[in-house]
């Protein structure tokens, strides 16, 4: 289990969340829903250690290995899709195989754009890349910011599912503003940022 107790955080003066408290099941999808602005990134990335709180405390992510969508793609634009996908393998002994990085291609629906520059690719075969990056890669927890963003029905289903099925029994942390994406992901693993979290509270 994870657990967020008290985490307070502002920005200039100006507080996202307020002595907030969640949990979040390991092994599970849990799905992090809010309005726009409420602060859900600034959770993810208070989660993932990019920010540090005011105060509270996070427990339960020590030793876990990361891997992250965030919300922009941050692909290399001057690099193939084939050699973003690669990158993070490079300096270290992976377990990918030709076999997976084919498969994951395909769910994709990727196939055949592996030479592409990401320049030359449309704004969801980017965003399936990031995506598909962040699966490849060896980790315990993924972080998803958005990470459907511009995909139309039939895509955004085949990526969900292809998603679903390469975190079982794995601990993913999705934000999303979108409804069915939750029912689709995981109905029963929710959490809800309260507007009242977002406010002048000082
Ligand atoms: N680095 C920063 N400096 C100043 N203000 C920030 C910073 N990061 C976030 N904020 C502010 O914190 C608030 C919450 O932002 P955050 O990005 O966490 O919201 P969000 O719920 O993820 O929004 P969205 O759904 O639109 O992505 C916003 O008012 C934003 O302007």
């Amino acid at each position: 289990m994870i657990t967020v107790k008290n985490l307070t955080k502002s920005y200039q003066g100006q507080v996202v969340l307020h002595d907030f408290n969640a949990t979040f099941q390991t092994g599970l999808l849990t799905c992090v829903l809010g309005a726009s602005g409420i602060g859900k990134t600034t959770l993810l990335r208070l989660l993932m250690g990019l920010e540090s709180p005011d105060s509270g405390t996070i427990l339960g992510l020590d030793g876990l290995r990361p891997s992250v969508v965030f919300q922009e793609d941050r692909l290399c634009q001057g690099l193939t899709l084939e050699t973003n996908l690669l990158l993070p393998h490079i300096h270290k002994p992976s377990p990918l195989t030709l076999s997976t990085l084919q498969q994951g291609l395909q769910a994709l629906d990727l196939s055949g754009n592996e030479h592409k520059l990401v320049q030359q690719l449309s704004g969801g075969m980017m965003r399936r890349t990031a995506l598909l990056r962040a699966l490849l890669i060896p980790f315990d927890i993924l972080f998803l910011d958005e990470p459907f963003k511009g995909l139309d029905g039939e895509t955004k289903i085949k990526t969900m599912d292809y998603l679903k099925a390469q975190t079982q029994g794995k601990t993913v942390i999705c934000i999303t503003h979108d409804p069915s994406e939750v029912s689709y992901l995981n109905p029963q693993n929710i959490l809800h940022i309260p507007s009242q979290q977002n406010g002048d509270f000082s």
